[in-house]
C-alpha cells in the first residue's frame, strides 16, 4: 500500500501561506495583479481559467481576464500582451495555452515581459533557470518539488527518471531535480528500454501524454510516483499516465488524478504571482 500524496491538501496549505502574504503586502500599500488572457473558448481551457481566477480571489490577488475570440490575429494578442507588460498595476501576465492554430506560441511567449512571466515559459525564465539562477520557474515541475519536500521524500542522492522531455514540464523538471543534488534520467519516445529505465527509479515522474500506460511492471518497489497526466475517461472521470490501480500496490508513495500535481501547478502560478512583487 503506497502513501497517497495529497496535492490538494499541500496546494490548500500553500494557498493559506500565499494569504497571509498577500495580506500583508497589503497593509503595506502593495496590490498584486495577475492578468490571464484566453483566445477561444476551449472547454477545458474555461475550466482551468476558472480555477485560476478563484484562487486568485481566494489569496486576495486582484485578477484581470481577457477572453479574446478565435479569430483574434496574432498582432492583437501581442499589443494586448505590450499593454499589459507596460501597465504598472499588473505583475503577472499569464496567456492560456494552447493558442488557435494560426497564432504562433513561441512569438507570443517571448514578448511577455521576463519579469511578469509567471508561467516560467521565457525563454530568459528558462536560461536563469539552467544556470541555477533566479527567475520564474514553470509552475508543474515547481510544484512536484514542493509536494516531494513537504511529503517528507528526499531527492538528494536519489535516482530521479523523468519521462518526458517538454519545455513546460520534462525539460524544466530533470533541471529542478538536479538542483536538487538528484541522479537525473530523461526519457522519451526514442528511448530503447523504457521499463528497463523506470525501474531504477527512486522518484519516478511521468509526463508523457497517454493514458494510464505507466503500469506495476514499470516501477521499483517502494518508489515514489509523480503522475503529471490529465486524461478525460469515456465515463467522464478523469484519470492520469499512470494506471493508478496496477502501480499503487507496488509504490511507496503516489499521487492521485485528480487531486495530485494539477491543484499544485495552480498554487505555484500564485506563488510566482506573489514573489513577482517581492
Ligand atoms: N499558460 C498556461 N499555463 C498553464 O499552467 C496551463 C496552460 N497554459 N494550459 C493548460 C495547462 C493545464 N493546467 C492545469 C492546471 C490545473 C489543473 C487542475 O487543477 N486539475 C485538477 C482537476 C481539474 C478538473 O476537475 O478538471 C486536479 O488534477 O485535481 C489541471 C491542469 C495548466 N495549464
Amino acid at each position: 500500500m503506497a502513501k497517497l500524496i495529497d496535492g490538494k491538501k499541500i496546494s490548500g496549505e500553500i494557498k493559506d501561506e500565499l494569504k497571509e502574504k498577500v495580506a500583508q503586502l497589503k497593509e503595506k500599500g502593495v496590490e498584486v495583479t495577475l492578468a490571464v488572457i484566453q483566445v477561444g473558448n476551449d472547454p477545458a481551457s474555461t475550466v482551468y481559467v476558472g480555477n485560476k481566477k478563484k484562487a486568485c480571489a481566494y489569496i486576495g490577488i486582484n485578477s484581470l481576464a481577457y477572453e479574446l475570440p478565435e479569430e483574434t490575429t496574432q498582432e492583437e494578442l501581442l499589443n494586448l500582451v505590450r499593454q499589459l507588460n507596460d501597465r504598472e498595476d499588473v505583475n503577472g501576465i499569464l496567456v492560456q495555452l494552447p493558442l488557435p492554430a494560426h497564432i504562433d506560441e513561441d512569438t507570443v511567449i517571448r514578448t511577455i515581459a521576463p519579469e511578469k512571466d509567471v508561467d516560467g515559459f521565457h525563454p530568459q525564465s528558462v536560461g536563469l533557470l539552467s544556470i541555477g539562477q533566479k527567475g520564474f520557474v514553470s509552475c508543474t515541475p515547481a510544484g512536484i518539488i514542493q509536494l516531494l519536500k513537504r511529503s517528507g521524500i528526499e531527492i538528494d542522492g536519489k535516482e530521479c527518471v523523468v519521462v518526458g522531455r517538454s519545455n513546460i514540464v520534462g525539460k524544466p523538471m530533470a533541471m529542478l531535480l538536479i538542483r536538487e543534488n538528484g541522479t537525473v534520467t530523461v526519457c522519451h519516445s526514442h528511448t530503447r528500454d523504457l521499463k528497463e529505465v523506470t525501474r531504477r527509479a527512486d522518484i519516478l515522474v511521468v509526463a508523457i501524454g497517454k493514458r494510464q500506460f505507466i503500469t506495476a511492471d514499470y516501477v521499483k518497489e517502494g518508489a515514489t510516483v509523480i503522475d503529471v497526466g490529465m486524461h478525460r475517461k469515456e465515463d467522464g472521470k478523469l484519470c492520469g499516465d499512470v494506471d493508478f490501480d496496477s502501480v499503487e500496490p507496488v509504490a511507496g508513495a503516489i499521487t492521485p488524478v485528480p487531486g495530485g500535481v494539477g491543484p499544485m501547478t495552480i498554487a505555484m502560478l500564485m506563488n510566482n504571482c506573489v514573489s513577482s512583487v517581492e
